[in-house]
């Protein structure tokens, strides 16, 4: 009886809106299988997106650590769980959606947070590793609080936006580089608008309701992963700068350098050894 009971409770964590968060777009409006249709479309843009990073990173990562690759191929399972989430707002869909993100975010500090940054105690350049392991068990330690308060995961997880940002901000005011600065901007520009759709959808639906547009986060969804795109792209070029100066690293625009929008990439011109200003 017991038994029945608790497997009961647990497949409740996989039905349909058990989860205690519920975006601002309609329910149910294009499909009864499908919570928020908007929702669970614009997660797919994760997949388009991270298939052409993996492309344009590719020459970096094979030069640097194929290791970097990870950030995107995780990208792809955080567009799959959030595309679940959004199609049953379930419990469940909720924490893979939260979690995922966490572990990318895990990742990338662990392959590029700079050194220069680290806590003075891992400085070395021989306890590298060690920092990688303190990102992971730390992880580790998130993974289990999360389940304690989970409607505040996704509060604490835009704080990694903030706390990247004054980052990006320490390792900028020293580079001269006009193409890194203005790629700096464009990721920054894109986290604002992301982020303010994601605010504006959790806080001011009934505003957005009366105006007949409840898409902000879809929005957000296309927004951030512009935002990421870009992000990821500068911080591996700094990453390059200082990790391998003599692949001569160069900023370029797929598909054309000289359109005034497309997606940046990391050119590497030469394996002369040589020092830029990032
Ligand atoms: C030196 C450090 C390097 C760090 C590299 C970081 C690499 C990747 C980071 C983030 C992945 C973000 C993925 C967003 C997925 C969105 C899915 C979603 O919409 N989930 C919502 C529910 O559907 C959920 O409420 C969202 C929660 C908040 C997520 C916050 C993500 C913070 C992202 C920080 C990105 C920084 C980019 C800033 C550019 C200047
Ligand atoms: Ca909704
Ligand atoms: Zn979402």
């Amino acid at each position: 009886m017991g038994g029945m009971y608790s497997i009961e409770k647990m497949s409740r964590v996989f039905s349909y809106q058990s989860s205690d968060i519920d975006w601002c777009e309609d329910n149910y409006q294009h499909s009864e299988n499908v919570v928020e249709f908007f929702n669970t479309m614009s997660s797919f843009f994760f997949f388009i997106v991270s298939p052409l990073m993996l492309y344009l990173l590719h020459p970096y990562a094979k030069e640097r650590n194929l290791a970097v690759h990870m950030v995107w191929v995780m990208m792809i399972f955080v567009g799959i769980f959030s595309a679940y989430f959004h199609m049953t707002l379930s419990f469940v869909g909720q924490m893979l959606d939260e979690l995922s993100i966490l572990w990318v975010i895990a990742v990338g500090y662990a392959l590029w947070f700079p050194r220069k940054l680290f806590p003075s105690f891992i400085k070395d350049r021989r306890y590298t590793f060690c920092f990688s392991k303190l990102v992971m068990i730390l992880t580790v330690v998130t993974t289990l609080v999360s389940f304690v308060k989970p409607t505040a995961n996704a509060y604490a997880l835009n704080c990694f936006g903030l706390h990247f940002l004054y980052t990006l901000a320490i390792e900028m005011r020293s580079c001269t580089d006009r193409r890194a600065l203005r790629l700096a901007k464009l990721s920054v520009g894109l986290w604002v608008l992301a982020i303010s759709c994601w605010i504006s959808d959790r806080f001011g639906c009934s505003f957005w309701q009366k105006l007949n547009f409840c898409y902000l986060h879809s929005l957000w969804h296309i927004f951030i992963v512009m935002a990421v795109a870009y992000a990821t792209t500068l911080i591996a070029y700094l990453d390059a700068n200082y990790e391998i100066p003599y692949s001569l690293p160069g900023l370029q625009y797929w598909p054309c350098d000289k359109w005034p929008v497309g997606v940046p990439h990391i050119v590497l011109k030469g394996t002369t050894k040589t020092h830029k200003r990032c």
